[in-house]
Order: C-alpha cells, then structure tokens, then sequence
C-alpha cells in the first residue's frame, strides 16, 4: 500500500493524499479531484502517463469491476484523456496512422474467411477468437492477397518464397507519405499543379506493395525499380493484372542505366556506379547467390542512373534490405513472410544502402521534394540523421510504425527550400523537462541511469557533478557542447515528442545559441520496478537557453531509451 500511495503522490499531488490510505476503494475519489483540479496543470500529462500504467494493472482485476459505475467512469475518462493527448502530439507522423483503415480495425479473418472460400481452411478458432498461424507463408501469403482484393480492389500474387508483405504495415509507410505531402513543411510541388503525384519505389520487389497501394488509394503515379529478374517479372505481372491502375505504374530495371545524361554530376557518378558486363550478368542469376549471404556482385544503382535525365518525382521510398547476414534476417521465427537473400541482404545492410540513397539525393536535391526511407533498427536512425545534416538537407523528419507487435521506423528529409519558419512552441520554452524511462532492462538501476547521464554529457566535453545522495547530477555545458549534443538529435514532431527541435528551429532567431554556458541539474527518480522518471531543470531562466536545453534534454531522453528501455 506504501508504493500505491507513493505512486498516487506522485500522480495527484502530494497536498491530496491522506496518510491514512488503507484499501484501494478509498483512491479513487482523489483521482476524480486529481482530474478536477489538475486538469490544466503542466505536469498533468506526465502524470497521467504513469497512472495509466496503474489504470491498466488495476483495470484487469477483479476489484477494478467491483467498483462503482461512477468511479469506473473516473478512470475511463483518465485513460482517454492520455489516449487523447497521445494522438494529437503525434501526428502528423503518428505511431498508429489515423488514416490507416487497419490502425484500429484489425482485418476481421472470420469474415474474409466466409467471403473468401479460398482463406478458409488457414482460419482456426483459438480462445473464442479467429486467428491465422503467422508462421505459415502460405496462410500469411494468402491473407495479403485477399485484404488487396477485398480493401484495395487489387489482384495479386508472388511465388513461393518471396518477400510477402503485411498489408498493414505497408499502408502506415504510404499514409505517412501522404500525409507528408499534405503537410506544409516545405514548397507544395516542384512547379506541376501539384494535383499528379509522382513517386520511386526503389526496390519494389515482386510484390510490388508501394506502387499498388499508392496507386490504388491515392491515384499516383510510380515507377517501381527492381534488379532480380524475379522482381522485375512478377511486379510487371502483378501491375498487369490490374488494368484499371496498370497505367500509373512504370516497372524499371536498376540494373540499365539511361543512356544519357546531360547533368555532369551525375554521368560521373553513374559511371562510378556502372555494373561491368561481368557482374551484371552475375548480378541477373539469383542462384549466384552463396548461402552465407554474402555478396558475389558490385551493387546496383540505387536513385543516380535510374532515374532518368529532367525526370522529377514528389517523394521516394524504400522498404530496404534491413540486414547484413542472411541468417540475421531469419531472427523473427514467430511469423514466415518469406524473403529472398536478394530482398533481405545487402553489404553494410539498411545502414549501408540508406547511406546510399543519401549519397545519391545529394546529387539530385531538389529533383524529389521528399526522399524517404523505412528502417528495421531504430539505431540506424542515429547515424543517417547525422550524415543527412552533413550534406545539407533542409528538414529531417522521422516516425514510429507501429502495427501489431512489429516496429519500423520512417525516415524523410527533402533538400526543397521550407515553407513556413517553423516557431519555436512553448513546450521549447519550458525550463523544466521530463520524461519516463519505461520498461528498463531488468539488469540496470536507477545508479546505472545516473552515471549514464554523467557520461553521456561528459562525453562532449561538459563538466558535470554526480550526486549520489540526491540522484542529480549538475551539468554546465558550453555553446559547443550543447550543439555537438544537439546534432545527434532526432528532429521530428513525433520522434522528439514533446521536444519540439527541428532543425531550423535551432538557427531560427527563437533559438539561437546564446553566448552563455547552461547550466542544468538533472534529477533521476524512481517511480516503481522498471520505470524512472527523469527531470532537467535549467538553472538560467532566459527563454532563449531554454531552447537549446529542450535539444539537449532530447537528446538525453533518445541516449537513455536506446540504452536502457526494452
Ligand atoms: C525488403 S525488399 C522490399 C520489397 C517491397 N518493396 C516490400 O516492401 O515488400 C527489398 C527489395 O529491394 C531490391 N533491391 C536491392 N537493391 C536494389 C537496388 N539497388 N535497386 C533496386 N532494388 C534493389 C531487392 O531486390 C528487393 O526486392
């Protein structure tokens, strides 16, 4: 009971729990007056988050139903005030797509098993619910071909053994696209209309996923490349068999350069990157391929050489071969998508074929107004952020896909001159920054956390003060010490949460370095086993400094996640 009314302290305030706190009945009316009183109070949000942890412990015992309607209704409202909060910040590269028509409405398999006589026989009824078993390719192989015909009105097929794609999952990527488009982060078209969208799926496999759902949900136009021979047969033949939207889908080979270019740049860097004769023919024969997942071939282009002279698209994606090893990429023995080494592999693996499609829209900039990418590793995301803002991208924007119990992320950065400025909100202003560290690795302590922080700061040079009595640590940081922190920062409305820090805010006048050094305390405390909760608070009260401690804070906040948190 001690824990519970700490725990409550915590969320409600101190000044509204009693002492005398003996059953849990008895908690309930102070968490109607924490929503009373509380409501607009600044750390509500935080303390909410951690309430809902409760909520949700609570919520599944019996007691939770014993109690009145009236304070089971205290609680709901709780929990969709989080819920609620959660979505606006998100958006618009959310978690969970709004516009994604799978983000709350799992595809129904007891009913597209009655349509679908075909799906039939890989439905299974298990604890009252109908379920597929993830780990046969030919039930998930089957379920992406009827959720096409059934939802998107799109005939479909791959042979055995390819990449089969979750209909899910790739819809999050293109929703997020959209919603790119839609946004107004940067200049609307490249000179068009802008009503003709035009996009690159580099890499569009057999299943030819991308161009299918973009053309089919919102009218676009794409050309696909591939380099298998497999690829390049079975993506023309699942656009073939869609007359009604086979005419917006051009299917390229990478492997066939365009025969010429007028833009020096980029016949020198296709002449780097041509295939000699030996190993494109190499290249074509899939058997080629040794069974240690290595390479036998130089690597295709990726964008440069592919795309044609004066050709200009809105945006680019990838789903890229996540891994470096073959036998990396069989990790996940709780679902059977299939895959090739082709489609799952290459040398320096997602990092190292991202890398190059950075190196490549360096050279074609403004010729795509957004470049993107998927990503399996959210530590790749690290590394590619800072390699974007060296070759001077205008704005990084990252997200979380989340579909089921599998995670990716999104990448996008464009080199188009932004829009609008964007301004500093208030939350930069704040002089106080929290977070939950949730979920932590069950070998780490709350010790652990703190002399993380110490090193993380003392890595760029900051002199820092660890105090083990009151778990702070003291920091003060020099311009330049908090902008080689503030480098390493994810730039996103989403990623940075509620560190809003895009990088043109950082030399936008609202949040110029100041000449002044920052000086900071940060506070680790424990909330209950596996979750802390960590507090900067800045010792200077300028609103300019808070800016850029709300960066570095960020910072901190992505280190400590990567580091500690399942
Ligand atoms: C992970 S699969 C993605 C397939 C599909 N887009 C999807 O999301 O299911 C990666 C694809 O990239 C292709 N690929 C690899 N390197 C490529 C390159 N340089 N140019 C074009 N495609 C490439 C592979 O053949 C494979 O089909």
């Amino acid at each position: 009971m001690n824990a519970l009314r700490l725990l409550l302290k915590f969320t409600l305030g101190a000044d509204i729990i009693p002492n005398h706190l003996s059953d849990l009945k008895a908690v309930f009316p102070f968490i109607k007056y924490g929503i009373a009183h509380h409501r607009q109070s600044r750390e509500f949000s935080q303390r909410l988050s951690i309430l809902n942890v409760f909520v949700s412990i609570h919520r599944r015992c019996l007691l939770f139903h014993s109690l009145s309607r009236r304070l089971r209704v205290y609680l709901s409202e709780l929990v969709s005030m989080r819920n609620g909060k959660k979505r606006a910040r998100s958006e618009p590269g959310s978690t969970k797509q709004p516009r994604n028509k799978y983000s709350d409405n799992p595809p129904d398999f007891a009913n597209l098993a009655s349509l679908y006589p075909s799906f039939k026989p890989f439905v299974f009824f298990s604890g009252g619910r109908p379920r597929i078993d993830w780990t046969d390719y030919n039930a998930t192989r089957e379920l992406t071909r009827i959720l096409l015909l059934h939802d998107h009105g799109v005939n479909w097929w791959i042979p055995d053994g390819q990449l089969c794609p979750t209909v899910p999952n790739r819809s999050n990527y293109i929703h997020w696209i959209n919603d790119l488009l839609s946004s107004e982060i940067i200049q609307k078209s490249l000179g068009g209309d802008g009503s003709k969208v035009k996009g690159f799926d580099i890499g569009t496999g057999a299943n030819c996923i991308y161009p299918l759902l973009g053309a089919s949900l919102f009218g676009w136009s794409f050309v696909g490349s591939d380099y298998t021979v497999v690829a390049l047969e079975w993506a023309e033949k699942n656009v073939k068999s869609n007359p009604h939207i086979s005419d917006l889908i051009e299917i390229r080979d990478s492997k066939l350069l365009p025969q010429s270019s007028s833009d020096p740049e980029v016949v020198n860097r296709e002449k780097e990157k041509s295939i000699p004769e030996e190993a494109e023919t190499t290249a074509t024969v899939q058997s080629d391929y040794p069974v240690d997942g290595s390479k036998s071939y130089i690597e295709p282009a990726v964008l440069l050489g592919v795309v044609k002279e004066n050709e200009t698209f809105d945006f680019c994606m990838s789903n890229p071969p996540f891994f470096e090893t073959f036998e990396e990429s069989g990790l996940n023995p709780k679902t059977a998508c299939g895959g090739t080494p082709e489609e799952m592999v290459c040398d320096g693996g997602e990092q190292a074929f991202v890398s190059r499609i950075i190196e490549d829209s360096a050279v074609l900039r403004q010729r795509f107004r957004w470049y993107t990418s998927m990503l399996g590793k959210k530590a790749t995301l690290k590394f590619l952020i800072s390699k974007l803002w060296e070759v001077g991208v205008t704005v990084v924007k990252t997200t979380e896909f989340v579909q089921g119990q599998t995670s990716r992320w999104g990448l996008a950065w464009s080199f188009m001159p932004t829009a609008r400025k964007i301004i500093a909100t208030p939350v930069v202003k704040k002089t106080v920054h929290s977070f939950m560290l949730e979920n932590i690795k069950r070998q780490y302590s709350a010790v652990d956390v703190l002399q993380s922080v110490e090193e993380f700061f003392k890595s760029c040079g900051a002199s820092c003060k660890l105090n083990s009595s009151t778990f702070s640590v003291d920091i003060v940081a020099s311009n330049d010490q908090c902008n080689t922190i503030s480098k390493n920062v994810t730039t996103d409305v989403d990623s940075a949460r509620s560190h809003r820090c895009e990088k043109q805010s950082l030399v936008g006048s609202s949040l110029q370095v100041p000449e002044d050094n920052l000086s900071f305390r940060i506070l680790v405390f424990q909330q209950m086993p596996g979750t802390l909760l960590i507090k900067g608070s800045l010792q200077q009260k300028d609103i300019p400094l808070s800016g850029l401690f709300s960066v570095v804070f960020g910072s901190l906040e992505e280190s400590l996640k990567s580091k500690f948190c399942r």
